[in-house]
Formats: structure tokens, C-alpha cells, sequence
């Protein structure tokens, strides 16, 4: 019998099936390492639901529309459990090295080449390959990468410039919040791309961040600015199916990409960059050194795992789960605005998936609402009256005509957002 073979994993097993086993009545979930109540796991109930099991529904609740929590994937691990599960020795990868004296797990990097492979949503021959805790830090190893070094013993006298940092509005608000943080001598936030369409001063630098598809809008972007005093930093959390269609592989000089949008762990802290400049590639390789001395080793595991059980059957299950969840959540929300006068959503065009093989229709992970009327000019308190706590379109550097609410968190916040909005577009 293989079972009576196992020698230390199966009490761990146990427990971890377990705690998974509690039900929260379909509203909530325990994990071992939340707060017990009496040495028993407790359920973490979804937003409006409360009680020891969930199963209580708050009607008066507004529903959390903000953040991009990917729960909207966790039904689909569900169905996976078997293929996604891991265990893990207490003795598994202590030291700071892999074998090679990296902090790469190659058997990963082979994975993740693979899995792009497969998608098709990008072309990775001939590129160096960096781990980050979720894309945000590489997001940052990137632009410190890609900034001049000041010269040694600088005073300010020196004819010095940083590099200036921009975004196309409405911007993932995180690209600014890194930059004006490190406040460096390197780089400075410049704000909106197209400020700087036609500077003609060629001393001055250029890092541009470029999102495709975008946060929050879901558009396909293309950089601004051009040129060799211009580089690019391209972001593709949301380049897969899910999505958008797959038109091509992309095949730029920085791609940034992370497995919080595409797998759903948010929280594993997992991303990955494609460098093809071997200096560009070294300058970001120190700064995760020196920064976080790489990535953690647990996490590099979760990931293999995770990305082998998505490649069991070509990642079709993921995707087709994904794109289905999504396509849904957008026709449905389209359906209860497109009777509204009051409010709009971002119109986006069918594409053809090179990976799904046909034509897909829009299926974004945010809806970039804006309300219509000239006296709605506070949109967000719109949405706040009548329950829907979205993300301000100030946040991205937009106006308040915008918010932006988030299809790719759990059912449950999606079906009470849909709610909320068929009652404030009724009231019309
Ligand atoms: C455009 C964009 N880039 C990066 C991130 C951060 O992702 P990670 O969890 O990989 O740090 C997000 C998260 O919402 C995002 O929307």
C-alpha cells in the first residue's frame, strides 16, 4: 500500500485537507495560518457575508469593487487540487543558492519559457530571465536599471540629469509611488507621457512604463515616446488570455510579467522579467541582489507547481476557466449599464486569440466606469451612495468622471456589484 509508505508528509496531508475541507459555506475560507478561535481554523468570510461559517448575508453591505484581488481563479484551483498541491520538507532549499550560484530556479525558468511557448503571448528566445517578489519589484529593478548612475562624489554641480519617468494617463498608480519614493538622483516622475511627445532637448532621458493591456482601462498601448534618448518598460500582467485576445507574441527589450493576474496567487509574490540587454540584464540582477538577496525559494516552488499543473493539458483549462469567468462578468456588467443614460463603460474591440484560435470578444478585468452627467462630477460618491466602493479615477491620475471597478475578484463581490448597479441604474 504507497500510503502506508509515506514517512513524514501524511499528518501534514491531513491537516492540510483538512482545514481546505471547511466549507464556509461557499463564502469564505480557512487556512491554517489564519487567527483559531479554541485551536480550530476559523473562516475568513468574502466581503457582506458573516457569521462562524459565512453563511450569513449583510443586505445593507456596499460591496469592495477596489483592488484587484484575483480571486475570481479560485474556484478553478478548487477543481485542480490534486495537480496544485505541494509539500514541502522542513529541510527543503535553506540556503540563499541554487546549484549554480543563482537565485534561479531553472527548472522554473524552463517552465515559464514553456508556458509562453504555449500561450504564445510572448517571445523569450535570447533573453535573460530575473525572479521578483510579484512584478512590483521588478518593476522597480527596471527603472533603477535602466537610470544613469550619478557621478561619484556628486554635489550637484555636475551638468547630471536623471532619467524621467513617465506613464500614459489613466496610469497603474504604483509606477509613480516607487519612483517618488526612492526620491533619487537617477530618476524623477515626469507624469503623463504625452507631456513630452515633442521635446526636443537631447540631453534629457526617458523610462516610459507601458501596460498593455492597461490598468485600469484594459486598452493595448504602444509607447509615446520614440527614439534611443526613450526606453521602454513594458508591463504585461494582463497580456493572456483571460484578457484579451493573444494577437502575436510580444517581443520588446523589457517585459515584465507576474503570475498574481495569471494564476490568481497575488499573494505568493511572484513575477518574472525578460531582459535581452546583457548590461541592463546585470545592473537589475545587482539591484535584486543587493535589494532582497533574490527571491524566496518557497515561493520559486509554489510557482512550479502551480505552472506545471496549468501546462498539464496546455494551459487550455486555465485559460478557457478565465476567459469564460471574465467574458461573462464584462457582458453582464455592459448589459446592466447599456441601460443607463448616467454612466459608461470603456468600449473595447473583439481581437483575434492566436491561442484560443478564433475571434475573442472584450473581457477585461476592470470597467472603467465614467459617469455621464455634467453634475456628476464627484463619480466616485455616486457609486459610494449607492453602495459600489470602487477605485477613483484620481488614483490613476484621471478625473473623478471615472472609477474603476474590479471584475476579477471573488463571485461573490462581482454578483453584489452587478446588484448594486442594476438598482442605481433603475432609479433612472
Ligand atoms: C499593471 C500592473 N502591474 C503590476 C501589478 C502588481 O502585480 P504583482 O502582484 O505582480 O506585484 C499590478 C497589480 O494590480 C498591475 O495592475
Amino acid at each position: 500500500d504507497e500510503h502506508n509508505e509515506l514517512k513524514w508528509s501524511r499528518a501534514a496531508a491531513e491537516e492540510a485537507e483538512e482545514v481546505a475541507s471547511i466549507k464556509c459555506s461557499g463564502h469564505g475560507r480557512a487556512s491554517l495560518d489564519g487567527l483559531p478561535i479554541e485551536g480550530k481554523p476559523v473562516c475568513q468570510c468574502n466581503s457582506c457575508y458573516s457569521g462562524d461559517d459565512c453563511s450569513v448575508f449583510l443586505p445593507n453591505c456596499a460591496v469592495d469593487s477596489g483592488s484587484g484581488n484575483p480571486l475570481f481563479l479560485e474556484p478553478y484551483w478548487m477543481k485542480n487540487a490534486a495537480s496544485s498541491a505541494m509539500v514541502v520538507s522542513g529541510w527543503h532549499r535553506m540556503g540563499y543558492e541554487y546549484e549554480d550560484g543563482s537565485f534561479i530556479s531553472r527548472e522554473l525558468e524552463k517552465v515559464i519559457r514553456r508556458l509562453h511557448e504555449v500561450v504564445g503571448n510572448a517571445n523569450t528566445k535570447g533573453k535573460y530571465i530575473l525572479y521578483g517578489a510579484g512584478s512590483t519589484q521588478l518593476l522597480n529593478a527596471a527603472i533603477v536599471g535602466l537610470s544613469p548612475a550619478p557621478p561619484q562624489n556628486f554635489t550637484g554641480n555636475h551638468s547630471f540629469s536623471p532619467a524621467n519617468v513617465v506613464a500614459s494617463i489613466p496610469f497603474y498608480q504604483v509606477y509613480k509611488q516607487q519612483t517618488d519614493i526612492y526620491n533619487s538622483l537617477s530618476f524623477k516622475w515626469k507624469g503623463d507621457a504625452s507631456l513630452w511627445k515633442n521635446n526636443s532637448d537631447s540631453t534629457e532621458n526617458f523610462i516610459e512604463f507601458v501596460t498593455s493591456p492597461n490598468n485600469p482601462d484594459g486598452r493595448m498601448m504602444e509607447p509615446v515616446l520614440k527614439g534611443s534618448s526613450a526606453k521602454t518598460i513594458y508591463d504585461y500582467a494582463y497580456y493572456w488570455p483571460h484578457y484579451t485576445g493573444i494577437s502575436a507574441p510580444v517581443d520588446t527589450d523589457l517585459m515584465i510579467f507576474t503570475i498574481s493576474k495569471l494564476t490568481g496567487h497575488a499573494g505568493s509574490r511572484f513575477g518574472w522579467a525578460f531582459v535581452k540587454d546583457r548590461a541592463l540584464y546585470e545592473r537589475m540582477e545587482n539591484y535584486l541582489d543587493v535589494n532582497s538577496i533574490g527571491s524566496s525559494h518557497d515561493t520559486q516552488l509554489r510557482a512550479l507547481v502551480l505552472l506545471k499543473s496549468v501546462l498539464k493539458d496546455k494551459a487550455r483549462g486555465l485559460f478557457e476557466f478565465g476567459h469564460g469567468a471574465m467574458r461573462k462578468r464584462w457582458v453582464m456588467l455592459n448589459k446592466s449599464v447599456s441601460k443607463s443614460n448616467r454612466f459608461s463603460l470603456q468600449k473595447l474591440r473583439p481581437r483575434y486569440c492566436s491561442f484560443f484560435k478564433k475571434v475573442t470578444y472584450p473581457s477585461p478585468a476592470y470597467g472603467w466606469l465614467k459617469c455621464e452627467r455634467k453634475e456628476d462630477q464627484d463619480c466616485p460618491a455616486v457609486l459610494r451612495a449607492a453602495g459600489v466602493m470602487g477605485r477613483n479615477g484620481s488614483v490613476f491620475h484621471a478625473s473623478n468622471k471615472y472609477v474603476r471597478v474590479s471584475l476579477i475578484r471573488s463571485q461573490d463581490d462581482f454578483d453584489l456589484l452587478l446588484r448594486k448597479m442594476d438598482a442605481l441604474v433603475s432609479q433612472e
